[in-house]
């Protein structure tokens, strides 16, 4: 994996530089561009699946998750998996978690997140037990071929792909 890895990098590198020499782009100032201490990761964010199964291959720390307003480390456990709520089960009631990954600028952090989605012709909306005259939907009911579409077209930015649902 991490020999994988370090060829991707070194094939993207390469071709960038191609592209760049192409178009006369100086490729000293677009190499600044790619510098591991200016890249930020990934910014603030909630899982728009139902449950994010997440692997840190290795020990360095990147990934954050939002509580109460502060940024709190998932330290990488050896043979854990972390499970992230995602949007969709929102529907449940269960809030998602919002969280963020910052990259090392020494140290290549290595992690393998896998999206796990209801089946695109499914709909979205709240299970007939939790919701009664007390508890009404807090969304509406939604196509996921629909949901996947506003995804797709979405920035990856702030809490849940819910919002809009919102009732
Ligand atoms: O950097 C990580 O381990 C988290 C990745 C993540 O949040 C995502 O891919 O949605
Ligand atoms: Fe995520």
């Amino acid at each position: 994996m991490e020999a994988y890895i370090a060829e991707v990098k070194k094939l993207a590198q390469t071709l960038l530089n191609k592209m760049a020499k192409a178009l006369g782009i100086d490729e000293i100032e677009m190499a600044k561009l790619f510098e591991p201490n200016k890249v930020i990761g990934l910014t603030s964010h909630s899982d728009a699946d139902a449950l994010t199964i997440l692997f840190q291959l290795n020990d360095i720390q990147g990934l954050q998750i939002r509580k109460d307003g502060n940024w709190i480390p998932v330290t990488p456990l050896k043979n854990a998996l972390v499970v992230n709520i995602g949007d969709i089960i929102e529907q449940w009631n269960i809030s998602s978690i919002e969280h963020r990954s910052t990259v090392n600028s020494t140290k290549e952090r290595l992690s393998v997140a896998t999206f796990y989605f209801p089946s695109s012709d499914s709909e979205l909306r709240p299970a007939n037990s939790i919701i009664g005259p007390l508890n009404p939907p807090i969304f509406r009911t939604e196509s996921m071929e629909q949901y996947l579409k506003k995804f797709f077209a979405r920035e990856l930015y702030g809490k849940s792909c819910l919002e809009d649902m919102k009732l």
